[in-house]
């Protein structure tokens, strides 16, 4: 388990924490977002040593990480892929920590098995491509068959062989019973291997839950339906004190006196607080034609950008032709790099 209460860090007039707290469980996968510049990264490196926090506390499994002894055999922890000396191999380097902690040699070999690095073990780790780093960045945070993991966008760099590898190891190695702390601005990756979320923001704590009610929230409930009778079963469903509207906020079909009540080809329609049994039922009972129904849901990615709206501190602009409408003009956009 790992337990950050209270955090503060100040560099310069930069306040990178702010009174930070979360909790990440043993036996799940707790994703940690937040936009560029947030303080993920700042959380932890404090909470691995690296650097002093001005107040608070940052602890695994209940102790401070400068008070473990062998550390790697309680918290293993991916950074920065990089930081490994150029010269030494794969091997070298994994023996060197396998040494310094008091880890068998049999440990090396099967980390290198399972970030399947064996057949380029003896080469030189600056010679690395960023996939083969992370691999060995992962390998090293195995070595010590930790308890807690620790993983700073150890995404980064992998083909989607190695994501699909990463997510199925990491997904059971929480079920395992470990803690995985993991970061990464890949939100559709986030989805699909998380369990658990922290969410923050310039330093604080915007919301800690599950990637499920994050993006149920986000949702606020309700039913997408196309329907070629879009006029008609609109009257029907605000009748029955349903809020109905279009994807896009345009007008629903037959709102505007004189306009089309429907299209053959179906009209797309959302409504709020109702479910697709309700909605099915009365379409049936109404004898509406229904094309499609579905529960109304959005991406952990739009999920995200709501919660964070207000948060980013880093924001790009960009004017795009790609997207033209002959002859058009596109206007400028705000664009959100992260
Ligand atoms: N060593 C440092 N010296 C000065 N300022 C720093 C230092 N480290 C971080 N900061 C500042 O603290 C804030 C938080 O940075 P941090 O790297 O923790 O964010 P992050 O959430 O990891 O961002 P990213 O997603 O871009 O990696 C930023 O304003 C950053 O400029």
């Amino acid at each position: 388990m790992i337990e950050i209460d209270g955090l503060v860090k100040q560099y310069g007039p930069a306040r990178a924490l702010d009174g930070l707290s979360f909790t990440a469980k043993a036996g799940t996968v707790t994703g940690f977002l937040g936009p560029n510049g947030a303080g993920k990264s700042t959380a932890l490196r404090i909470l691995l040593g690296l650097d002093r926090a001005d107040a608070g506390h940052a602890t695994v499994g209940g102790r401070r990480y400068a008070d473990l002894r062998a550390p790697l055999h309680l918290v293993g922890s991916l950074l920065d892929a990089k930081a490994v000396a150029p010269r030494m191999s794969a091997h070298s380097h994994l023996l060197a920590l396998a040494r310094s902690n008091g880890i068998s040699i049999r440990r090396v070999t099967h980390v290198l098995e399972t970030c399947g690095l064996q057949q380029v073990s003896r080469r030189s780790a600056g010679d690395f491509s960023l996939g083969m780093s992370q691999r060995l960045g992962l390998a090293a945070a195995l070595l010590g068959d930790p308890a807690v993991l620790i993983l700073d966008e150890p995404v980064n760099g992998l083909d989607p062989d190695g994501i699909i590898w990463l997510r199925g190891l990491l997904r059971a190695l929480a079920a395992e019973g470990r803690t995985v702390l993991l970061s990464s601005h890949l939100m559709s990756e986030m989805a699909q291997t998380a369990h658990d979320l922290v969410v923050i923001g310039q330093g604080r704590l915007l919301a800690q839950t599950t990637v499920a009610d994050i993006v149920s929230r986000a949702a606020g409930g309700g039913v997408r339906l196309r329907t070629p009778d879009a006029g008609a079963f609109a009257d029907v469903l605000r009748g029955r004190g349903f809020t109905v509207g279009t994807p896009d906020g345009s007008g629903v079909p037959g709102d505007d006196p004189g306009s089309p009540t429907g299209h053959p080809g179906g009209v797309t329609l959302h409504v709020r607080a109702g479910t697709t049994d309700e909605i099915g039922r009365l379409a049936a009972e109404q004898r509406i034609t229904v094309l499609e129904l579905s529960s109304l849901e959005v991406s952990l990615e739009e999920a995200y950008l709501q919660l964070t709206r207000d948060q980013v501190q880093y924001r790009g602009r960009f004017t795009s032709d790609i997207e033209a409408p002959a002859g058009g003009r596109v206007p400028e956009t705000d664009g959100v790099l992260s």
